[in-house]
């Protein structure tokens, strides 16, 4: 039996506002493309693949997704990077029922970026976001604060799901992205 890896993750409520996100406000709530917004605020970015495996999801990942329970789905994680300095995390959950027509190498994507994909499309819908501050204890904190120098106490984390209504009916993925201290130096 699989223990989920992130059980400390299904106990906490995720918000409909950053409340009290200070200077990560307006990154956290910018709606459009992140990696384009990257992009032009820095001259090295990248995308650095870190893990894509089968796996199972957490619970409140998957109920969102429509998921029955110890169903696998393809989780992706990579940090958008600035050069050799991580900005931000991105942890990705794509369903297998989702990865066909026009998403069907959402999978293989490597270091390009998922955001291209998805905003190039004006069929994909992004739902409303979720916020929630994640601390050191979070399962997410320390793979997104992995590489950082001097530990933050906390992070600040967004997410939400990208919905395509195709001929395979509604395909869905959850992308959550957690923004590490970098970006507030970016102008
Ligand atoms: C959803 C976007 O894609 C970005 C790129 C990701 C990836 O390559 O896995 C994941 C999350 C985002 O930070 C975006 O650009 O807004």
């Amino acid at each position: 039996m699989k223990i989920r890896s992130q059980s400390l993750y299904q106990r906490s409520r995720w918000l409909a506002k950053p409340m009290h996100s200070g200077a990560y406000r307006p990154w956290l709530i910018e709606r459009g493309s992140l990696t384009a917004r990257l992009q032009a605020k820095t001259k090295g970015f990248h995308v650095q693949a870190l893990t894509v495996h089968n796996d199972l999801p957490c619970r409140d990942e998957a109920h969102l997704l429509g998921l029955v329970s110890h169903q696998h789905a393809l989780l992706r994680e990579v940090m958008l990077m600035d050069q050799q300095q991580p900005l931000v995390f991105a942890h990705s959950v794509l369903p297998h029922k989702s990865l066909r027509g026009v998403w069907r190498g959402l999978g293989r994507l490597g270091n390009r970026p998922l955001g291209a994909a998805l905003f190039a499309d004006p069929r994909v819908i992004r739902t409303p976001l979720q916020y929630k501050k994640i601390s050191k204890h979070h399962a997410l904190y320390m793979r997104a604060a992995k590489n950082l120098a001097s530990l933050p106490p906390s992070l600040w984390a967004r997410r939400s799901i990208f919905e395509l209504n195709s001929a395979y009916k509604r395909q869905s993925i959850m992308v959550t992205e957690v923004f590490l201290p970098a970006v507030l130096g970016l102008n």
